[in-house]
Order: C-alpha cells, then sequence, then structure tokens
C-alpha cells in the first residue's frame, strides 16, 4: 500500500503538459512576483527579507482594498446598498489579515533592525499610494498627503484624482438625501477634497436609522459595515505605532516625522463621526 510507504502516487488525470500563461505559475505571474524582492544591504541583513515580504504582503492587500471600495463606492451610487454592505465586510477581514500581519514584523528587534534601517535613506509609509488611496476612499481628504509624490508622476495623478472622487461616505450621503432623509444641500454639495467634517444634521438623521433599525434596515446594516472598516482601521494604526515603538522608540522617522508622536496623532481622526458620536445620544 502507498500509504504504508508515506507516498502518494499521481492520479492518471493529473494534467503535466501545461502552456505557459495556463499554468499555476504563468497565471499568477510568479516570474515576476518572487523577482520583486530585492535586499540592498551589503553584506545582505537577514532580516531585511522580512522587512521587504511585510511590507509588499501589506501593500498587496491594501491594492485589493482599494479594489473592493471602489466597487463598494459604485454600488451605492447605484443603490445596491445590499451588496456594498457584503463588500465592506470583506474588506473587514482583509483589515483583519492586515492587522494580524504585524506580529510577525513585532519579532525583529530594535538590534536586528537598526543593522539595515540606514540604507532605507528617506523610505518611508508616507509614499504608500495604496494605504494613502484607502484613508482617501474612506473619507480622510489630506491634500497635504500628497505632496510627497512627484508632480506629474503616475501615483499623484492617481490620488489626485481620488482626491476630487467622492468618499465612500460623500456616495452615502447623497444616498441618504436621495432617499428623502433630512441632509442639508450644504452637505450633499460639499468640497469633497476636503475631510468630511461632523454634521448635526446628519447625526439627527442617524439617530433616527438608530432608533428604529427595522424602518431602515440597509441603511442601518450599511452603516455599522462602515464602523466596523472604521474600527479595524484604528486598530491598525494602533498597532502600527506600537510596532513602531517597540522597535525605534522615540527615533525621528526616516520620512522626516516626529516619528510615533506623529502617528498618535492620526488616532484622533476619525472618518465617520456621526456613527460613533450617536452612540452617546441614543
Ligand atoms: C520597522 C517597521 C516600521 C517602522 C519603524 C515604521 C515607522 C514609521 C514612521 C516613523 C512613520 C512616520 C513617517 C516617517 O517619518 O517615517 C511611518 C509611517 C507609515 N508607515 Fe510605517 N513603519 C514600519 C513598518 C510599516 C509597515 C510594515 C507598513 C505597512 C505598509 C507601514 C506603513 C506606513 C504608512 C502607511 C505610514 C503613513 C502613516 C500616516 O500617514 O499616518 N509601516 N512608519
Ligand atoms: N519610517 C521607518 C522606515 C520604514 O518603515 C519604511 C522604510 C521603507 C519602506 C517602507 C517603510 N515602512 C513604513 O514606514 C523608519 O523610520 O524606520
Amino acid at each position: 500500500m502507498s500509504s504504508e510507504k508515506n507516498f502518494r502516487p499521481l492520479e492518471a488525470g493529473i494534467r503535466l503538459d501545461l502552456s505557459e500563461r495556463k499554468n499555476y505559475g504563468g497565471y499568477l505571474c510568479l516570474d515576476t512576483l518572487f523577482a520583486a524582492q530585492k535586499p540592498i544591504s551589503d553584506p545582505e541583513h537577514h532580516d531585511e527579507m522580512l522587512f521587504i515580504i511585510q511590507h509588499q504582503t501589506s501593500e498587496l492587500w491594501m491594492k485589493l482594498i482599494v479594489h473592493e471600495l471602489n466597487e463598494a463606492i459604485r454600488c451605492v451610487q447605484i443603490k445596491r446598498l445590499g451588496r456594498a454592505s457584503k463588500i465592506l465586510a470583506r474588506v473587514k477581514q482583509i483589515q483583519k489579515q492586515l492587522f494580524e500581519q504585524w506580529s510577525v514584523l513585532e519579532t525583529l528587534t530594535p538590534s536586528e533592525y537598526m543593522q539595515f534601517r540606514h540604507v532605507l535613506g528617506n523610505a518611508s509609509g508616507f509614499q504608500s499610494v495604496h494605504y494613502r488611496q484607502v484613508e482617501f476612499l474612506l473619507g480622510n481628504k489630506n491634500h497635504k498627503m500628497i505632496k510627497v509624490f512627484p508632480e506629474g508622476s503616475a501615483s499623484r495623478n492617481t490620488l489626485e484624482e481620488v482626491l476630487s472622487s467622492p468618499s465612500i461616505y460623500d456616495v452615502f450621503i447623497r444616498h441618504l438625501s436621495d432617499q428623502g432623509y433630512a441632509i442639508p444641500e450644504a452637505l450633499v454639495n460639499r468640497d469633497i477634497r476636503q475631510p468630511h467634517e461632523f454634521s448635526e444634521p446628519l447625526m439627527d438623521v442617524l439617530v433616527e436609522v438608530y432608533q428604529q433599525p427595522d424602518q431602515h434596515w440597509p441603511i442601518y446594516a450599511f452603516c455599522e459595515q462602515l464602523v466596523d472598516v472604521e474600527q479595524s482601521f484604528q486598530l491598525w494604526r494602533f498597532r502600527h505605532m506600537k510596532t513602531v515603538e517597540r522597535i525605534i522608540g522615540f527615533k525621528q522617522g526616516t520620512g522626516g516625522s516626529s516619528g510615533v508622536s506623529f502617528l498618535k496623532k492620526a488616532l484622533e481622526l476619525t472618518f465617520f463621526p456621526e456613527l460613533l458620536k450617536l452612540r452617546t445620544v441614543l
């Protein structure tokens, strides 16, 4: 018996004659993917590979979040709130991966990191296009953050475009207005290149929704998905800050900021202030 030999024989049907694009590595472009881990420390520091792969996997997950959020925004625009909620449930699971992933980088000690930090120059997370896109799509429109991307570059153009497009909250507020909820005109037609600011009338509308969930179910369910996404985002920011603290303490960042103190300030930002504040009023 093969199982006694601890050996699994191939079955006759298993394909061995595969063309380039239709095999595993070809379809997934693994040659390109695996050619992209290029440590630059010399002699190569063992832990630089961890640093690179941690960032690359985060970038891939963030790329997917951007993809999903764009679709969620489109769904709200075409009044498919149920599908948008389902997409946000997926975003939340991706965020969970991003959060859990910090545990891998947390095995990097300060002594190890300091042996290759100098090779990073002025590179920093400030220059992550995907991260900034996610922030903008969720409504944290800080136009100053795009200045780190050279004018005319593809990244800068992408971010300019996202900055000038409605966030998920903007399209949701418009949807509420279209459905007859009492949303002030000024809020519906606000300058969407600016961050959303707390609106008392919007909160009043949302309080109504939360007081009678059954009367407003799709909206209520969507709101709770937004709160989940916001909370997951904050958890990511917090764990990034704590990981940075344990690795570089209160050193300045390679991007030129004060480091941990600067990262801490982001914890005070909120995407959907009315959704958080209404809990106190209920
Ligand atoms: C040793 C690990 C890390 C350290 C010491 C670190 C440190 C920092 C610091 C100090 C900043 C502020 C900008 C600066 O002055 O440099 C920053 C920003 C940032 N980092 Fe990291 N980081 C680390 C890992 C990561 C990882 C794995 C990611 C995942 C992609 C990441 C994403 C970001 C992002 C997106 C920002 C901008 C945050 C914002 O605008 O609020 N960082 N990081
Ligand atoms: N800002 C980090 C460096 C850093 O983490 C980093 C460097 C290059 C590419 C991505 C990075 N990640 C996030 O900031 C530091 O100050 O050590």
